[in-house]
C-alpha cells in the first residue's frame, strides 16, 4: 500500500513514520508512506497556503490553488489514490472502515489546518473522515490515527499474527480481553488462574466471554449491531 499525506506540518510526522511497528512496515518496504509539505506546490515567493475566508469571520482558510497542484502532481503516474479528507464533522472513523481502508491499494489523507480546507477542495475527497466528536488543531493526528489503524492491518505488518488473529474481536468492534504478564501475583493481585493453565482452549473461551462481557457491559450496542448483522455465533450469544 502507498499513501501520500498532504499537510503543511510535515514534521509532526517525523516520528510516527520512523518508530514502531508503522517505522518498520515502512523501513522494510511492506508499505510506503509519502509525507508531501503542501507550501511546495505554492508559487509564489512567499509560498502562501492561506488566505482570510470570504464572507468574513475568525481564522484562515488552506487555498485550493497548492493542494489542487499537489493532487494533480501526485496522480500523474500510478493507480489513483482513494482521497481521505480529515474532519471535525466527518465520518466517524471505525474498525469497520479501517479493514475497508486497508483493502485500497493506495490512499491520499489531506490534512487541513487553521480553520480548515477551501470547499472547493472537496471535489478532489472521496471520504471525509472524522476520528471523534472533539475539535483538533488540525488533521494530522487524526490522519496518523487512520494509518496507524489501516496500516496494522496490512499483511505482514504485525510481526505475530496472533495480535492480528485476537483482533477477530476488535475487527468486529468487540471491547479487548484483560492481559497479563509476569509476575503471577502483584501488590496482591493475582492473575486469573486459567491464563496460568495452558490450556489454550479454556484461555480462549474466557478470553472471549471477557470480551463479550466487557462489550455487553460499556458498549451494549455493539452487541446489538453485530446480532442484527449475525456476526455473533451461537455460543457467544448464550
Ligand atoms: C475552530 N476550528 C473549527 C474547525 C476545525 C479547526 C481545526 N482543524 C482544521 C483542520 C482540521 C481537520 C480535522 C480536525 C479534527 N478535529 N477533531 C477531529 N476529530 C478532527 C478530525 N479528523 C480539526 C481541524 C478549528
Amino acid at each position: 500500500m502507498r499513501i501520500d499525506v498532504l499537510t503543511v506540518l510535515p514534521g509532526l510526522f517525523d516520528c510516527f513514520l520512523k518508530e514502531g511497528v508503522i517505522g518498520k512496515a515502512i523501513s522494510s518496504g511492506k508499505v510506503e508512506v509519502k509525507v508531501h509539505n503542501i507550501r511546495d506546490f505554492t508559487t509564489d515567493k512567499h509560498r502562501v497556503v492561506d488566505d482570510v475566508p470570504y464572507g468574513g469571520g475568525p481564522g484562515m482558510v488552506l487555498k485550493p490553488e497548492p493542494i489542487f497542484r499537489a493532487y494533480d502532481e501526485l496522480t500523474k503516474e500510478g493507480e489513483k489514490p482513494y482521497v481521505l479528507l480529515t474532519e471535525p464533522w466527518g465520518e466517524k472513523f471505525n474498525q469497520e472502515m479501517a479493514v475497508e481502508l486497508s483493502k485500497k491499494p493506495r490512499l491520499m489523507i489531506i490534512c487541513g489546518r487553521y480553520e480548515g480546507v477551501d470547499e472547493r477542495v472537496k471535489s478532489l475527497v472521496d471520504r471525509e473522515v472524522s476520528i471523534g466528536d472533539y475539535v483538533l488543531t488540525g488533521g494530522e493526528l487524526p490522519a496518523m490515527v487512520i494509518m496507524d489503524a489501516v496500516l496494522r492491518l496490512i499483511p505482514g505488518v504485525l510481526g505475530n499474527l496472533e495480535s492480528l488473529r485476537a483482533d477477530s474481536f476488535s475487527d468486529r468492534g468487540l471491547l479487548g480481553y484483560p492481559n497479563y504478564t509476569r509476575p503471577a501475583e502483584f501488590r496482591g493481585m493475582k492473575v486469573p488462574e486459567v491464563l496460568l493453565s495452558g490450556h489454550h482452549k479454556k484461555i480462549e473461551s474466557w478470553r472471549k466471554e471477557q470480551s463479550l462481557r466487557k462489550t455487553l457491559e460499556r458498549r451494549p450496542e455493539i452487541i446489538e449491531n453485530l446480532k442484527r448483522k449475525g456476526l455473533l455465533t451461537k455460543e457467544e450469544l448464550e
